[in-house]
């Protein structure tokens, strides 16, 4: 844990967002978002395509900055500004759009070691430090993807490379680990690997914040579900209040049908 980290270990929200609100094209993708995520809480943000969780994601992470309204506020960890390494040993950031950058021939250890100057593969200004390697490789076997370490992305499952994308996230141990739509296009198999992946993680207090619309992906670690729809907060609390067929059909405007089963949840409609 970094210096940065240790001064924030106190009361103080890891983010907190009041009455937020993101225009794009003239209409309001997010509008009058409240969210409080305190620190070590482990939260889904659910909801249906195009309903603003990516949007949320982007504003965390200073890629869409709110409108300045008189009475908006968005802090993480009790401050209102960030600079970019700053949040970067804050925050692992696994994303489709990353894995659709990283669609060309770098090899697996590079992907993970690339996750220190936060570019896409390593270039020759990159000072490559021994105790990065050391990191890259206790990351690697964390995840158990060692084998993973000579293998070019390109050529990589999907399931593989979003594990290799993880553990880029990873190199800084940061406090939190935000998932987009992490288990898109996996199989059974890779997605139950990616699941024990993310307990695993998890388990050593990283905080997750996982963005999805598929409810598979919930972790029985994650205890809060945020239901999202047209830009707006639809509900938000404890995963079992959350995930039920009243509220889910109402979300998605259909009936839903929604199982329980140790801890993990499926809907279908
Ligand atoms: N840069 C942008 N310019 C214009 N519209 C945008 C932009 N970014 C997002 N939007 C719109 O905002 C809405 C919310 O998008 P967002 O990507 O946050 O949804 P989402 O819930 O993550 O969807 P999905 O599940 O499909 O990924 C959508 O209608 C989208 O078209």
């Amino acid at each position: 844990m970094t210096e940065l980290q240790e001064d924030y270990l106190d009361q103080t929200a890891l983010i907190e967002m009041a009455n937020l609100i993101v225009s794009r094209d003239g209409k309001n993708i997010l509008d009058s978002i409240d969210l409080r995520i305190e620190q070590g809480e482990n939260v889904a943000i659910v909801g249906p395509n195009g309903s603003g969780k990516s949007s949320i994601i982007k504003v965390i992470t200073g890629d869409y900055r709110p409108r300045a309204e008189r009475d908006m506020s968005f802090r993480i960890l009790g401050r209102e500004r960030w600079n970019l390494p700053e949040l970067k040993n804050l925050m692992g950031i696994v994303s489709g759009d990353l894995q659709f950058n990283y669609a060309r021939s770098i090899c697996g250890f590079d992907v993970v070691l690339s996750g220190f100057f936060s570019s896409i593969g390593i270039y020759p200004n990159h000072k490559v430090k021994p105790e990065m390697i050391e990191t890259v490789f206790e990351v690697m076997k964390f995840l158990e993807i060692s084998p993973l370490c000579d293998k070019l992305i390109s050529k990589m499952s999907t399931g593989e490379a979003r594990r290799l994308l993880i553990a880029r996230a990873l190199v800084h141990n940061p406090r939190v680990l935000v998932l987009d739509e992490p288990a898109n296009s996996l199989d059974i198999k890779s997605h139950h690997k990616f699941r024990e992946t993310t307990r695993k993680i998890a388990a050593c207090g990283t905080n997750i914040i996982l963005v999805t619309h598929e409810l598979a992906d919930i972790i029985p670690e994650i205890g809060r579900v945020v239901l999202i729809k047209n830009g707006k907060i639809f509900a938000d609390g404890n995963k079992e209040d959350m995930l039920t067929e009243e509220k889910l059909s109402e979300l998605f405007g259909l009936p839903v049908y929604v199982m329980e089963k140790d801890g993990y949840y499926s809907a279908w409609c």
